[in-house]
């Protein structure tokens, strides 16, 4: 048994606040979907899973669940399963008693032992049916918390965080296990992380929030390939996106570059179509994204077609044994998204950088609402597209030292040294632009007029 979920513009607005948690939140999750909820802390992930379930009132708009009016469902009439990131198990009941217990309410006067121990051997956890909680890892607890949600059989599986408290190694392993359970069962499951690379590997599809707004819903391979704007593609992967501050230049007489400001970037004639449209953007501020897979170090003479020349200082060669990533100083000014981090900390840091940094986020997030002061309305834009403007670091890092803005991803074997001047080749086929507002403008969104 599973189900479809419908969220109609979904807003929810608690008491005292005055902003929205969650911001007219629309999304069609088909029966069988796992859909996974992503966002950084306080986006409003939670919130929305807490409507699906009937946990949270809802302040407007509409839930459907088959296409039926569910908003005043009852939360036990709705046939979904939660499963919390604190495992949320009686602490004095054994396993056996606690994956049991949503079952005396659904099967009364039944014996719910078959049904415990099925649901025991599908997660392996025959063994420990008779310890109590605190007899158990941390693996174990979530596993019979799954237990508790799997044996009701539900129609929609709601996790939120499941993982979270759990050691990276055992994370993997479970992820695995949900992803295998839920596939198998075929039940709709609404997934909520902050971490990109859990819901990269689990979801059919992902949906991105911010500021209690949808960003972007799509495959997980389309929010990393075409993020709709410089928060998503600054949020989904690692190392994070290479964001760029450049200006266009088009001169009349022909040929486009991208201006850094110490170097540019020609774009190779005929211009592509999407190219083209960069001339609008002629004078105006961009954003220029690169992916670390998007640059390599190399000659010009083995450019291949597609591949521009820049150059770059580099400052610091972390080794992670299948690959080195190359930190290096181009000259660029990073962007800062507002709301994640600020962009990558310098390589080589100077002392009074080491005490910023030792300062925790602190600092990282004054940057932000320092930012959100000077451009009022800027971490959120109402039509949902997420303004995110640029902005440059604070000018003492830059008198101080020279700040990595571009990071590169190469084989292991790499030999090069903080100081080397190296060429670089820049795959235009993964290159981004972004507007000043922070939308994709390059390559073009689809529902874009094409200058043909
Ligand atoms: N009961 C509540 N009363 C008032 N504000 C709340 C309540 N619950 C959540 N909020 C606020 O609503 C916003 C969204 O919270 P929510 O828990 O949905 O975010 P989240 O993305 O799930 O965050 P996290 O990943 O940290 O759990 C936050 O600003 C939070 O402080």
């Amino acid at each position: 048994m599973t189900r479809a979920i419908s969220l109609h513009d979904l807003s929810k607005t608690y008491p005292k606040q005055p902003a929205p948690a969650v911001d007219r939140f629309s999304l069609e999750i088909p029966p069988g979907e796992f859909l996974v909820l992503l966002g950084p802390s306080g986006c409003g992930k939670s919130t929305v899973l807490r409507m699906i379930a009937g946990l949270e009132d809802i302040s407007s708009g509409e839930l459907l669940l088959d296409g039926e009016y569910a908003n005043n469902l009852a939360p036990g009439d709705r046939r979904m399963a939660m499963v919390f990131q604190n495992f949320a198990l009686y602490p004095s009941m054994t396993s056996r008693q606690n994956i049991g217990f949503p079952l005396r309410f659904e099967m009364p006067g039944e014996d719910q032992n078959p049904r415990v121990e099925e649901t025991a051997r599908i997660l392996g956890i025959e063994e420990i049916l008779d310890r109590y909680p605190g007899q158990l890892s941390g693996g174990e607890r979530q596993r019979v918390a799954m237990g508790r949600a799997i044996s009701r059989h539900p129609s929609v599986f709601l996790m939120d965080e499941p993982l979270s408290n759990l050691d990276a190694k055992l994370r993997s392993h479970l992820r695995a296990e949900i992803a295998r359970l839920t596939r198998g069962m075929g039940v709709t499951t609404v997934y909520v992380t902050h971490d990109q690379a859990e819901a990269m590997s689990l979801g059919d599809r992902v949906a991105v929030m911010r500021g209690g707004v949808l960003q972007q819903v799509g495959s997980p391979r389309d929010t990393y390939h075409l993020p709709v704007n410089v928060f998503v593609a600054a949020f989904i992967g690692t190392p994070r996106i290479n964001l760029l501050q450049a200006t266009v230049l088009a001169p009349l007489g022909g040929g486009m570059w991208i201006d850094f400001g110490r170097q540019r970037l020609g774009l190779p004639e005929p211009l592509s179509l999407d190219h083209q449209m960069l001339r609008i953007q002629q004078g105006r501020d961009i954003i220029v994204g690169l992916r670390s897979e998007a640059v390599r170090i190399a000659a010009p003479s083995s450019a291949h077609a597609g591949e521009v020349v820049l150059s770059g200082i580099v400052e610091h060669v972390e080794y992670q044994g299948h690959e080195c990533l190359v930190h290096l100083n181009t000259g660029a000014k990073p962007a800062v998204v507002p709301e994640l981090e600020a962009p990558r900390l310098p390589a080589q840091r100077t002392r009074s950088a080491a005490r910023r940094a030792a300062a925790g986020p602190g600092g990282l997030g004054k940057l932000a609402r320092k930012a959100a002061g000077r451009f009022p309305g800027l971490l959120q834009e109402p039509d949902g597209a997420g303004a995110v403007k640029v902005l440059d670091p604070p000018p003492a890092d830059r008198a101080e030292q020279p700040t990595g803005d571009l990071v590169v991803r190469t084989g292991p074997d790499i030999r090069v040294r903080p100081g080397d001047r190296v060429p670089l080749l820049v795959d235009l086929a993964h290159l981004y632009v972004f507007d000043n507002t922070g939308r994709r403008i390059c390559p073009a969104p689809a529902e874009q007029p094409r200058l043909e």
